[in-house]
């Protein structure tokens, strides 16, 4: 199967072709969606801060204009990016994932983290460039961990004061430096819940891209501990039934995958895939 979207650097001197805007408010969007014919959107009244080209869709090239502020076009309106991949087509989405990770990664590499001097686009590779200190800067990707924990019937699930309210979700984390995904894992769980864990397994990553992180999906068998919740972090955390779940996590997430994959299992119904 061909992908309809692959990644690439294109030259923004060639004229032509879709593109997206985005400002600190989200993505353009009108009744066809958020990709506009590029030299009709360039007309418009926009602060464009950069341009970037993206890769293609369905054979055709794709490019970023990355907005300083949000303005009025007419007939159009600002979506945040979450939005998108709760409502939209699935394609799209990971072309405005794809956009929203080079627009904050180039927008925050403008000048050098070394020297502080303005920093250039690199042509045909995606890192901007310092030439006094010969220095490349690559996007930022930010390895995570996120795990479901089981006990036999029961699932772990843990709150952040952050979620929607009522929902439950997998326990997550960041990798430090001088980990491994392993290490990692076992880290956060015991930190956000106090419980230990074992036979971990590998099952599946989704880029994240709110900012940037990079999701590693396991799932653990509980090896031991009470439940304590760390201050802050997560409000409330449990042991649920799988026949008696709370509010999930959206479904195009690898924790809802997580947990869905388990429910299935237990239950003898069909695994769901793991969207890209
Ligand atoms: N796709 C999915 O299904 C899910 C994705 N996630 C994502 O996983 C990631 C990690 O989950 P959290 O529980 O928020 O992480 P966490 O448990 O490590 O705690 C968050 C804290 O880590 C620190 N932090 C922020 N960015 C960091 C970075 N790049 N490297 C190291 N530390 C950093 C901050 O102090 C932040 O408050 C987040 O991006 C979150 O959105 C979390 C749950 C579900
Ligand atoms: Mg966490
Ligand atoms: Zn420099």
């Amino acid at each position: 199967m061909t992908s309809r979207w692959t990644t690439a650097v294109l030259d923004t001197d060639q004229p032509g072709g879709w593109a997206v805007a985005r400002s600190p408010e989200g993505f353009l969007f009108d009744d066809n969606g958020a990709l506009f014919p590029r030299e009709w959107l360039k007309r418009q009244d926009l602060a464009i801060l950069a341009e970037h080209g993206i890769g293609h869709l369905d054979g055709e090239p794709v490019y970023l204009l990355e907005l300083r502020s949000h303005s009025e076009v007419p007939g159009c309106q600002w979506k945040g990016l979450r939005a998108f991949m709760l409502e939209g087509d699935h394609t799209v989405y990971k072309v405005l994932a794809y956009a929203a990770q080079i627009g904050t990664w180039a927008r925050e590499h403008r000048y050098c983290g070394n020297c502080g001097q303005a920093m250039s686009q690199v042509p045909r590779e995606r890192a901007m460039y310092c030439q006094p200190c010969d220095l490349r800067s690559y996007p930022r990707i930010s390895p995570s961990m996120i795990v479901l924990v089981t006990r036999g019937d029961e699932i772990l699930l843990a709150r952040s004061p952050r979620f929607v309210s009522g929902v439950y979700s997998t326990l997550a984390g960041f990798a430090e430096p001088g980990e491994s995904a392993e290490d990692c894992l076992i880290r956060e769980v015991r930190e956000e819940v106090r419980i230990e864990v074992r036979n971990i397994q590998y099952m599946g990553s989704q880029c994240w891209p709110f900012p940037h992180s990079m999701m590693l999906g396991f799932h653990a068998e509980y090896a031991g501990g009470e439940i304590v919740c760390q201050e802050d972090e997560i409000e409330d955390a449990q042991w649920f039934n799988v026949h008696e779940l709370p509010p999930l996590p959206a479904s195009r997430s690898i924790a809802r995958y997580l947990i869905d994959v388990y429910v299935a299992r237990r239950l003898g119904h069909a695994e769901p895939v793991l969207p890209g």
